[in-house]
């Protein structure tokens, strides 16, 4: 099973990761606004098809045209490895 990372490997991890930050019940998150609403579900389903190939696969909640997405590793009960690298795809696709 993949680790939980400890405070200091989150905390360089989300240096890495522009605008992602620790979100609740150990979680990592980001809010994008896109450009209309049609935009945001056209990034949905971009982000549904990575996810289904990562086999990882965020929280996603849609208001109008801003999109926050949440991963944990639930297996482990926290941050792993897994949410970073699933967040570092999913940053390629909403920006
Ligand atoms: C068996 C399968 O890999 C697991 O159930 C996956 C599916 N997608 C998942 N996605 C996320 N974000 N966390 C998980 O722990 C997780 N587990």
């Amino acid at each position: 099973m993949t680790d939980i990372l400890s405070q200091a490997e989150l905390e360089h991890a989300l240096q890495t990761l522009e605008g992602w930050s620790s979100g609740p019940e150990q979680t990592i998150e980001k809010t994008y606004t896109l450009g209309s609403f049609p935009e945001a579900i056209a990034r949905v389903a971009q982000a549904a098809e990575a996810a289904e190939e990562m086999q990882h696969h965020p929280r996603i909640v849609i208001d109008y045209k801003r999109v926050t997405l949440s991963l944990t590793t639930h297996d482990a009960g926290g941050v792993t490895q897994k949410d970073v690298d699933g967040a570092r795809r999913l940053e390629a696709i909403f920006t």
